[in-house]
C-alpha cells in the first residue's frame, strides 16, 4: 500500500476539486516538458535517513521524495510528519511505502536502512547483519529505478557499496559510497576551529575507508588557496607532526564520541548526504572524497574495492577520479586501508 496523505486527504474528488478551482488562462500553452524532474528515494527512516530527508527538503533539491522503511507505522508517521511542514517548504512531493513501486523513477537512491553502532562498536562489527538487509532493498531499487545513482550511507559503507554494485549490475560510476566527505568535513571543522577561521575555506581531504583506517592527506591542506604545511616550510615555522596525527585520531573517534554520547550520528551525515546529492543531481562537477571503486588508481590494485578517493562528481554519477600528488606514506596508508577492507570483503562471498 502506498501512503500519500497529501493528494488523498480531498479524497477521489480531490483532482476534480483542483480543475474547477483554477480557471485556465486562454491561449496558454501546454506545460513544458523541458524542465528536469527530480525525484530522490530515501530507504530507511531511521536518525540518519529522516535528517537526509529533512536537509533535501529544505534545500530544495528535489520535486519528490520516496521513502521506504520497514516499519509501515513508523513510515507513515515520519511521511505525515514531514508533509505538515508543507507551508514552510519549497514544493515537494512526498510519498512513503514499504512496497519499493513508490521509489519508481528516481534520479538517486539513498540506502540507510540497517543497524547502527552500540557504544564502542566498530563499524565492520554491522556487516553481517548489513549485508543481509541489502538483498531486500537493492535488487527492488535497481528494478523500480534502472537509470538511477545509487548512493549508499549503511555501515561499514565501504563494504556495503561493494555489495551493493554487485546487487544491482549497475555500472561501477553509478554506485557511491558517502565515504569520507563526512570525515572529511569533521577535518575541516577541527583545522579551521584550531585556526579560527570559516571550515568552507578549509580544504583538506581524507581517504581511504570510512573508519578507522581512514587516511589524512596533510598535503592537501589549503585555507583560502594557500598550502598549509609547505607554507609553514617555506616560513620555517615549526610544527609537531604529533598535533597533526592528534587532529585525524580526533576526526576517527568523533562518530565514537558522538554515539557515546547521544546514541547515534545523524545532523552532520544528513547535510554530507544532501552537499553529494546536490553535486550529483545539479552536476555541479565538484570533488568530493566518497567511496568509489578504486582499483586502478594511487596504486591500489589487489581487487574489485571501494574506498574514498577524491572523485568528481556530477549528473552521471562519478565522472572521475583526481589525480592529486600524495607523498608515498600517504600512498602506503590507503594501500593498507584498501587490504584492511578487501580482508573482510573476500569472506562475504560476493
Ligand atoms: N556512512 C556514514 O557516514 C554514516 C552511516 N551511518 C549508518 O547509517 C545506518 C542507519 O543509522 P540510523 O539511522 O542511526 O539507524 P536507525 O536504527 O535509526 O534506523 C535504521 C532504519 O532502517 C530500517 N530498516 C531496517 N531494516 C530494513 C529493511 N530491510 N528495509 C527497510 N528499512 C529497514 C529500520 O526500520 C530503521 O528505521 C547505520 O548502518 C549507521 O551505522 C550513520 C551515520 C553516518
Ligand atoms: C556512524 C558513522 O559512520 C559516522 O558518524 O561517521
Amino acid at each position: 500500500m502506498q501512503m500519500n496523505g497529501s493528494s488523498s486527504s480531498f479524497g477521489p474528488g480531490g483532482l476534480d476539486l483542483a480543475q474547477s478551482f483554477f480557471k485556465p488562462i486562454q491561449n496558454g500553452a501546454p506545460p513544458s516538458t523541458t524542465k528536469r524532474h527530480t525525484k530522490i528515494s530515501v530507504v530507511g527512516v531511521g536518525n540518519v535517513g529522516m535528517a537526509i530527508a529533512q536537509t533535501i527538503l529544505t534545500q530544495n533539491l528535489a520535486d519528490e521524495l520516496a521513502l521506504v522503511d520497514a516499519k509501515p507505522d513508523m513510515l507513515r508517521g515520519e511521511m505525515l510528519d514531514l508533509q505538515h511542514a508543507a507551508a514552510f517548504l519549497p514544493r515537494t512531493k512526498i510519498s512513503a511505502s514499504a512496497d519499493y513501486s513508490v521509489t519508481v523513477g528516481s534520479d538517486l537512491c539513498i540506502v540507510t536502512a540497517g543497524a547502527r553502532q552500540k557504544p564502542g562498536e566498530s563499524r565492520l562489527n554491522l556487516l553481517q547483519r548489513n549485508v543481509a538487509l541489502l538483498s531486500d532493498i537493492i535488487p527492488p531499487l535497481a528494478k523500480h529505478s534502472p537509470d538511477s545513482i545509487l548512493l549508499i550511507v549503511s555501515n561499514p559503507v565501504d563494504l556495503l557499496t561493494y555489495v551493493s554494485w554487485k546487487l544491482s549490475g549497475f555500472p561501477s560510476n553509478r554506485v557511491i559510497g558517502s565515504g569520507t566527505n563526512l570525515d572529511s568535513s569533521r577535518f575541516r571543522f577541527l583545522i579551521a576551529d584550531h585556526l579560527n577561521v570559516n571550515a568552507q575555506d578549509v580544504q583538506a581531504y581524507i581517504v581511504g575507508e570510512h573508519g578507522d583506517t581512514s587516511v589524512a592527506l596533510w598535503s592537501t591542506i589549503s585555507i583560502g588557496g594557500v598550502p598549509v604545511l609547505s607554507f609553514l616550510e617555506k616560513q620555517q615555522i615549526a610544527y609537531e607532526k604529533q598535533t597533526l596525527e592528534n587532529i585525524h585520531k580526533e576526526v576517527i573517534d568523533s562518530a565514537y564520541e558522538v554515539i557515546n554520547l547521544k546514541g547515534y550520528t545523524s545532523w552532520a551525515i544528513g547535510y554530507s548526504v544532501a552537499n553529494l546529492a546536490r553535486s550529483l543531481l545539479r552536476d555541479q562537477r565538484k570533488i568530493h572524497p566518497v567511496s568509489v571503486f578504486a582499483k586502478g588508481f594511487y596504486g591500489i590494485d589487489g581487487g574489485d574495492v571501494f574506498l574514498s578517493l577524491p572523485a568528481h562528481l556530477g549528473r552521471g554519477g562519478v565522472l572521475g577520479v583526481t589525480n592529486i600528488h600524495l607523498t608515498d606514506e600517504e600512498v602506503e596508508k590507503l594501500r593498507k586501508s584498501a587490504e584492511t577492507i578487501l580482508e573482510v570483503q573476500n569472506q562475504l562471498g560476493f
